[in-house]
């Protein structure tokens, strides 16, 4: 560092471990709970992880003993949890991020003094597409197309090429694909809002993978963000494997003080 200080040694660092509740053990839920077991992520200990087995009182009492709740279930389970947990001063990062398409304005989920953070999920670029933003809206295009497999976007036919299932906005997907389309959800709130931002899903029979394109046009720039994804096997080839690794960042970043995608330099020794 020039200014002889290294980054790390003027932000602040919490001193004590983060204790986090995990909500739903699938594919997603069970990556992160893993990996913390696995002490993947320093700073960060696990105290529970829910199903929806977990009685109310199992409920109360992880989320009592945790700093912060991971949310890995569903958006039924979202709507409930958010303002439950934001209400006890305490943050839940989300991922069925497709429940703010419900809200006309996302803030009336959350309850706080806690607050909601959003992985970027299966998707990324988000600095540079929230930077843009920054520069104004009105004359900001943005299309987010998605390919899977058509099974899981639950699309039954047997199909011999690929087919548009789907074309509209952000708010209007979450809602048609609550289980695909969390993704374009947290886009759009961190860019052109629920209602201006086009997505389209595409079917595609000979997908093994899962396929992510972001198009971005402005008069600060144009950017064409691709994306091609592993799926978790255990998620019926529907959920991309960094989505659990992009909880993970984020819980990284706050054990460390700053925000996901900051490279910090810590100091020797
Ligand atoms: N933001 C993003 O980019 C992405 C978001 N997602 C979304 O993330 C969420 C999790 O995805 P994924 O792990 O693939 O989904 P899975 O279906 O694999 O797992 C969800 C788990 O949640 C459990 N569950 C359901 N309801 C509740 C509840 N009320 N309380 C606790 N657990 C519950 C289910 O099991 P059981 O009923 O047995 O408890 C299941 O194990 C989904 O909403 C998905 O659409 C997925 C991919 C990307
Ligand atoms: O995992 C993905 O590729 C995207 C997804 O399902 C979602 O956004 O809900």
């Amino acid at each position: 560092m020039t200014n002889g200080l290294s980054l790390s040694s003027v932000l602040p660092t919490p001193a004590k471990d983060v204790a986090v509740c995990v909500v739903g053990a699938g594919a997603i839920g069970h990556a992160v709970a893993d990996a913390i077991r696995h002490d993947e992520v320093p700073g960060v200990h696990l105290t529970a992880v829910l199903c929806s087995r977990s009685t109310v009182a199992e409920t109360e009492h992880a989320l009592e003993a945790s700093d912060l709740v991971v949310e890995a279930a569903t958006v039924a389970a979202a709507r409930e949890l958010i303002p439950h947990v934001t209400r006890l001063g305490k943050d839940v990062v989300v991922c069925s991020a497709g429940v703010f398409a419900e809200c006309a304005d996302p803030e009336v989920l959350v309850d706080g003094p806690g607050r909601v953070l959003l992985p970027t999920g299966a998707l990324g670029g988000f600095d540079i597409l929230a930077a843009a933003a920054r520069a104004g809206t009105a004359d900001a295009r943005l299309r987010h197309t998605t390919i899977k497999r058509p099974t899981a976007l639950g699309v039954e036919e047997a199909l011999t090429a690929p087919r548009e299932v789907f074309r509209g906005s952000a708010r209007e997907a979450a809602l048609r694909f609550p289980k695909t389309s969390n993704s374009s959800v947290t886009l759009a709130l961190a860019t052109l809002g629920l209602d201006r931002v086009e997505v389209v899903v595409v079917a595609d029979p000979a997908a093994t993978e899962t396929r992510h394109v972001l198009e971005w046009t402005s008069p600060v720039g144009r950017y064409e963000l691709s994306f091609t994804n592993a799926v978790d096997p255990s998620s019926g080839g529907r959920t991309s494997a960094v989505t659990a690794l992009s909880v993970l960042e984020v819980l990284a970043a706050l054990a460390r003080g700053v925000g996901p995608g900051v490279v910090v330099v810590e100091p020797a020794g």
